[in-house]
């Protein structure tokens, strides 16, 4: 390790505004010191003969570490260096601080998603150290632009490897952590290992009038047109699609650790479904797992207080459930805006991402489960589930068919909401029981043993 204590290199890396501002806007004199900086701490990783470091796209990172038995498929650890915007207001302590308070680790990035690339960075450090040799080859990739699409970082790591003509057994990325009070009625928390993620759809409506004098108004201007357009998507929520999705099989793996009767409840959903689908959407957070969600995340109009506005533009931000294609969605948006008036501009769109698999053969899978157990053993439940928010990890699909997405973290609803929010922070020890965590996991993907299927209680 450098001169820095082990969560010092946190501190460190929270204080460099790497910060993505828009589609093109990234803070490049802070993703070139962040790079001057994972140098500076972990000086073991990039003197090591057998680790190969690259820069892609003039910020990201690549790191192969070439292990010693080339007849182990290797495998991909990602992370992102980025973050999203983070204005002073309404933070207990500036965001860019990384001030260390009460066994807490403050600031933006903390949860998403430096503490990862520190993380992995420092376990491997930590391993190198001890003079461990890995077995098997694994990468480790760290995007600069994930959070504005990836298109730079990510993209091109892809695009490289495939070039090389790597193939990967499994990835792990952010996404999923282990939940706490998510569900109400169900005090013990549970790891969600995230085997596909939703799709995402940037539209924008636009409406086009005649300007004029605002003292004499037309009946309607673009602005109330567009306005009464978003509304009714918003009022309009997207089918629940429940019955169709990963949900029910997760709801299923947690049934048993419900008091009565809900986990008779759980264990019926063929009976029980309607009525759980309507209690899972009531809830803001859980209504996402349910449905493609619709945000309204921006409104542009108006040039002047006297004149009726020319042109209004609005952006959605939908989120597409698993069950649907964005194609599908965008039928829908049209059914429920109905109104010529309307144009619709599709900005960006992806369809949700293929599922990889959690059965007793899947390596990725199964390691990652056996690490959860090892390190979080008070964590009884370790199932599959849908990532709603995107990851770099979608970049990837070319190199393998098994993406994980999982923090070895515990999250519950308020530190959910600091995350593109307001007082992101990471406690000491989580962050410590995650440096273990990949220490872990790099020892156990080079074990001998292939995943063995477990026995189930009659
Ligand atoms: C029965 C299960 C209950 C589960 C409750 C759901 C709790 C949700 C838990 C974690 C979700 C956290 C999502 C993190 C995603 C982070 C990735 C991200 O921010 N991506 C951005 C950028 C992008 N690439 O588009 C995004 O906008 O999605
Ligand atoms: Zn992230
Ligand atoms: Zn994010």
């Amino acid at each position: 390790m450098g001169r820095k204590s082990c969560t010092g290199v946190v501190t460190g890396a929270i204080h460099i505004p790497t910060v993505s501002f828009g589609p093109k806007e990234i803070n490049t004199t802070a993703l070139a010191e962040f790079g001057e900086y994972i140098r500076s701490v972990f000086p073991t990783v990039f003197k090591t003969s057998f680790v190969q470091h690259e820069v892609i796209g003039e910020y990201s990172h690549l790191f192969t570490v070439q292990g010693s038995d080339p007849s182990l498929q290797p495998y991909m650890l990602l992370a992102h260096s980025d973050v999203v915007p983070a204005p002073d207001e309404g933070w207990e302590v500036p965001p860019f601080s990384g001030l260390e308070r009460d066994g807490f680790i403050h600031g933006r990035g903390t949860l998403d998603n430096k503490n990862s690339v520190m993380a992995i960075l420092q376990a491997l450090e930590l391993l190198l150290l001890r003079n461990y040799i890995p077995r098997r080859s694994f990468f480790i990739a760290l995007g600069h632009d994930e959070e504005i699409s990836g298109h730079n970082g990510a993209q091109k790591i892809s695009a490289l490897l495939q070039a090389r003509g790597v193939q990967l057994a499994f990835i792990v990325d952010e996404g999923n952590f282990i939940l706490d009070g998510f569900i109400p009625n169900l005090k013990k928390p549970f790891a969600i290992i995230a085997v596909t993620e939703k799709g995402a759809i940037n539209l924008m409506l636009q409406v086009n009038t005649t300007p004029g004098h605002s003292s004499a108004p037309p009946k309607e201007t673009s602005i109330g047109i567009l306005a009464a357009a978003v509304s009714r998507l918003e009022q309009t929520p997207m089918p629940n699609m429940f019955g169709s999705g990963l949900l029910k099989m997760t709801l299923q793996e947690l049934a048993h650790e419900f008091p009565f009767p809900t986990n008779i409840i759980l264990s019926n959903l063929w009976l029980f479904g309607p009525l759980v689908s309507r209690l899972i959407e009531r809830n803001y957070i859980t209504n996402a797992l349910v449905r493609t969600t619709t945000a309204l995340t921006m409104f542009n109009a108006g040039v002047k207080v006297n004149v009726i506005p020319p042109v209004a533009q609005a952006i959605i931000n939908f989120r597409v459930d698993p069950a649907q294609t964005v194609q599908e969605v965008l039928e829908l948006v049209k059914n429920i805006v109905a109104d010529n008036r309307v144009q619709f501009h599709v900005l960006s769109a992806i369809d949700p991402l293929p599922v990889s698999p959690s059965d007793h053969q899947a390596l990725g899978y199964q390691l990652l489960r056996q690490t959860i157990r090892s390190v979080f053993p008070e964590v009884n439940i370790v199932a599959p589930g849908v990532c709603i928010g995107n990851t770099d990890s979608r970049h990837y699909t070319n190199l393998t068919t098994s993406i994980y997405r999982f923090n070895p973290l515990y999250l519950n609803p308020q530190s959910f909401q600091s995350i593109h929010g307001i007082n992101e922070k990471i406690s000491v020890r989580a962050y410590e029981t995650q440096v273990k965590f990949i220490f872990e996991f790099i020892q156990n993907a080079d074990t001998d043993q292939e995943p063995v299927p477990h026995l189930h209680e009659l």
